[in-house]
């Protein structure tokens, strides 16, 4: 697999896209040259399993590791070359996941990952070579909330974009063919916009497919949408009871009283004179609102990232009813950073209500032991120096 596909949109946007009737769980992870983590083996998983160790120990390297089995790639660098061990050759990350239930389609699968320092990767499902790091999301969908999940309220619209569409992925399967029309159609329209000929009967045609893509996609987005801002009002309401109401809208990437094919028309001369389409979902983004102002601007940085948690764990929720009890895997890194105890218990509840495997990390255990307390098992590792001991 080519590096451009591994680094693709989908593998790190929409992992879990394609996910069909899978209650994963992750029950064994492997682990050998990922950072400090020079060969780790870990049995034995439970439904919630919490990470503790100082700094620098290795906890989100392991974190790191199930997303490299989910994604094929870090949620943290952008090369494989950064997360293999200095000296070491490549990476490789091996997990076993059971999914399903007495009733319905128990089976197990193993995931394999190897990352190479050329940004080469192998994956291989239940010992087969596939080539898309897709379906290895199908197989263990992953949500991450750490301290680049703030991006969600102070980085760029791309960052909401990304994240509103995770969840479109997983209700409407579509998504994905459409998603790709709209960019195959804007880079056509872009460049033919760049020749400059107002009368292009090709550009019309373009024209044309990308406002039908577009206003398509856009359906799809503003539907979850609007499934999205209800469960994340309840969680919201849940986690941070004490905050102005906190509110998301949805800003669909032109103007709201015309169709995307009169906005592309009336803006011809403009994305002409630029050299690109200027209107579409290509520009959409959420608001996020705290009382009337914006939530960056007004909250504090423990309440963001109660807001930022009340996002994830929405699209969580929403994961777990659409597919009948499938679930995805939470990866909280440093949860109990910039929570007060009563706070964190009040997110660890709604994680625990999500049903979802979890992986906590967290520096001292006994700041997630007082307030950690779900009926599902709990495994409780030890990670000290890139070695990890299984304490419970
Ligand atoms: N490519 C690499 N090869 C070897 N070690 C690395 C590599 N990249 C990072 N490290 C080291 O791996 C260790 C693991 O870091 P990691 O971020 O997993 O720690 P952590 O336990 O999450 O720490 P913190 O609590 O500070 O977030 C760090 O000491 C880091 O310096």
């Amino acid at each position: 697999m080519s590096k451009t596909a591994v680094y693709g949109f989908y593998y790190g946007e929409i992992a879990g896209f394609g996910s069909t009737d899978a209650v994963s769980m992750l029950t064994r992870l492997d682990i050998h040259n990922v950072r400090n983590l020079a060969q780790v083996r870990l049995t034995d998983l439970s439904p919630a399993n919490i990470l503790y160790g100082a700094n620098g120990s290795g906890k989100t390297s392991v974190l790191e590791s199930i997303h490299l089995l989910s994604a094929a790639r870090s949620f943290r660098s952008y090369t494989a070359r950064s997360v293999i061990s200095h000296g070491a050759g490549n990476l490789t990350v091996y997990g076993e996941v059971s999914s399903g239930n007495e009733e319905r389609d128990a089976r197990e699968r193993s995931l394999g990952v190897q990352r190479h320092r050329n940004g080469d990767a192998d994956i291989r499902i239940s010992g087969l070579p596939v080539r898309s790091a897709a379906h290895l999301a199908a197989e263990l969908p992953v949500l991450v909330l750490n301290s680049d999940s703030f991006d969600l309220l102070t980085g760029s619209p791309r960052d909401r974009r990304r994240f509103l569409d995770w969840g479109v992925f997983h209700v409407e399967h579509t998504f994905f063919t459409v998603w790709q029309r709209y960019q195959r159609c804007i880079r056509q329209r872009n460049t033919l916009l760049r020749r400059g000929n107002i009368r292009d009967a090709e550009l019309m045609s373009w024209t044309h497919e990308l406002a039908a893509a577009g206003e398509s996609l856009t359906l799809s987005r503003q539907v979850y949408f609007s499934r999205l801002s209800t469960r994340f009002a309840q969680v919201v309401a849940s986690v941070l009871p004490d905050s102005l109401p906190v509110t998301l809208q949805f800003r669909r990437g032109w103007d709201r009283e015309r169709s995307l094919l009169e906005v592309l028309n009336a803006g011809l001369v403009v994305d002409l004179e630029q050299g690109f389409t200027h209107s579409g979902p290509q520009r959409a983004d959420i608001r996020i609102l705290a009382g009337d102002a914006s939530a960056s601007d007004t909250l504090s940085r423990g309440q963001q990232k109660l807001v930022v948690s009340a996002l994830k764990l929405a699209q969580g929720h929403l994961f777990a009813e659409d597919g009948g009890g499938d679930r995805c895997i939470f990866l909280l890194d440093d949860l109990p950073s910039e929570l007060d105890d009563e706070h964190l218990r009040l997110v660890c509840e709604e994680v625990e209500q999500t049903r979802a495997q979890v992986f906590i990390s967290c520096i001292d255990l006994a700041d997630l032991h007082d307030v950690w307390r779900p009926p599902d098992p709990l495994s409780v590792f030890h990670v000290e120096h890139g070695q990890i001991v299984k304490e419970k």
